[in-house]
C-alpha cells in the first residue's frame, strides 16, 4: 500500500454552502490524520455537496464560501495532481472496461514505474481483502460487497492525502454492512490520513469513533 509521506490535517474552515438564496450548511473543522469526523443530517442538507468542495469540485450550482485547507495550504493553491482526494461513494463505480486488478493498477501513481511492480502492488491490494486470485475478473461478476472491497483498495493505492467517504455502506445488506464497514475504517485509519464520513446511519458514526458534527433540516441551516 502506498504510504503518505507527509500526512497532514485537513481543516474545513468556516465552510458555507448555499443554493441559490438558502443556506444549506456551515462547517468548521480540523481533522488530524487517522482521524474520522462524521457529518450527519437529513436528506438533501448538503452533505455530498460538502464532500465535493473539500474535493475541489464542487457543481457550478453551489455557492461556497469559506476554505479547505491541507495542512496550511488553501485547496485552491494546490495544484489539481496533489490533491489526492480519495472518494468512495454509495456506488463502488468500478471501471466496467477494466479487470478487478486493472481497476486497481489504474489508481496507482504514476510515480511507481513498471508494469510488474504495480501488478504486484494490486495484487497485495486484493489479498488484504480477501480477494487473492481476482485480479483477471470482470467487477461485473462480483458481489456488492466484493466491489466494495475492491474500490475501498482502489482508493487507498491511490496514496490519498485525505479521505470522504459518502455513505459508501448504504446499498449493503446488514451483515455485510458491518464486515465491511470495520474493514474500511481499520484499513481508512491505518492509512493515517484524515477521513471525513457523510452518513444517514449512527451505527456507521459509531464504528468510526470519533466526532459527529450534525448539519441542518431541509429548511436550512
Ligand atoms: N446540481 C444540482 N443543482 C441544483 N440543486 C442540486 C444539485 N445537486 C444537488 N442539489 C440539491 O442540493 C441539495 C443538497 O444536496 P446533497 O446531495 O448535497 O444533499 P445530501 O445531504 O448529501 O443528501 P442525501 O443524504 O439525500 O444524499 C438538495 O436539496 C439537492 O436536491
Amino acid at each position: 500500500m502506498q504510504a503518505v509521506d507527509d500526512p497532514m490535517p485537513l481543516t474545513l474552515a468556516d465552510v458555507t454552502i448555499r443554493l441559490a438564496e438558502r443556506t444549506l450548511l456551515f462547517v468548521s473543522a480540523t481533522v488530524m490524520p487517522g482521524e474520522v469526523l462524521t457529518i450527519m443530517g437529513p436528506s438533501g442538507s448538503g452533505k455530498s455537496t460538502l464532500l465535493a468542495f473539500a474535493g475541489g469540485f464542487l457543481d457550478p450550482a453551489f455557492r461556497a464560501s469559506g476554505r479547505v485547507l491541507i495542512g496550511n495550504r488553501d485547496l485552491t493553491d494546490v495544484p489539481a495532481n496533489e490533491r489526492r482526494a480519495g472518494i468512495l461513494f454509495q456506488d463502488p463505480l468500478l471501471f466496467p472496461h477494466l479487470s478487478v486488478g486493472g481497476n486497481i493498477v489504474f489508481a496507482i501513481p504514476q510515480a511507481v514505474k513498471g508494469h510488474k511492480m504495480r501488478r504486484q502492488i494490486a495484487e497485495q491490494a486484493l489479498e488484504q481483502v480477501g480477494l487473492a486470485g481476482f485480479f483477471d475478473r470482470d467487477p461485473e461478476t462480483l458481489s456488492g460487497g466484493q466491489k466494495a472491497r475492491v474500490a475501498l483498495q482502489r482508493t487507498l493505492v491511490s496514496a490519498p492525502r485525505y479521505l470522504l467517504l459518502d455513505e459508501p455502506f448504504s446499498k449493503l445488506d446488514a451483515a455485510l454492512r458491518q464486515q465491511t464497514r470495520a474493514l474500511v475504517f481499520s484499513k481508512a485509519k491505518a492509512a493515517g490520513v484524515p477521513i471525513i464520513l457523510v452518513t444517514h446511519d449512527g451505527a456507521d458514526a459509531e464504528a468510526a469513533g470519533g466526532r459527529v458534527i450534525e448539519v441542518g433540516s431541509e429548511a436550512g441551516a
